[in-house]
């Protein structure tokens, strides 16, 4: 089984809400909501393909160094095994926008079980509720 490296982040405001995208039609799992991030390409890092994703999905500027390891989905897909370390990101500069199309959104808490997420986020929920709380 092929192993996929992807990074992500929970963009948390400071109104405690994370930033969900959701996957544009003719993606895979089109119609779920996620957190931003992409494939982890050979020549950079976790932090590297955040700061680029996180410029080209949402047109903002992120610091790596703003970036705290938070939790991590390792998850068996049909056709690869998902391993994928998401970090916590309150600093950023600039307001995101859905720059593929995508919508994105703010959720609370409370509100996070209402958007449908892949299967492989499921049990990083309650460390994100935790960090969402600090
Ligand atoms: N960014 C992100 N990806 C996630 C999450 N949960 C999850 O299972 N994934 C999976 O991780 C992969 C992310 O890679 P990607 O976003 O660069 O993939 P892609 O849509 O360009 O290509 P694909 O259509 O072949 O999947 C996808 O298979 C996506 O479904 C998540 O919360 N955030």
């Amino acid at each position: 089984m092929t192993l996929v490296l992807v990074a992500a982040v929970a963009l948390i405001n400071e109104q405690r809400e994370v930033l969900l995208a959701e996957r544009p039609e003719g993606k895979s799992m089109a119609g779920l909501w996620e957190f931003p991030g992409g494939k982890v390409e050979p020549d950079e890092s976790p932090e590297d393909c955040l700061v680029r994703e996180c410029g080209e999905e949402l047109g903002i500027r992120i610091d790596p160094a703003d970036l705290r390891p938070l939790t991590f989905a390792s998850h068996a897909y049909d056709d690869f095994h998902l391993l994928m370390p998401v970090f916590a990101c309150r600093r950023w500069a600039g307001t995101p926008a859905g720059l593929e199309e995508q919508r994105i959104a703010f959720v609370a808490a409370d509100d996070l079980a209402s958007f449908p997420m892949p299967p492989a986020d499921a049990p990083m929920l309650g460390a994100i509720r935790a960090e969402m709380a600090r």
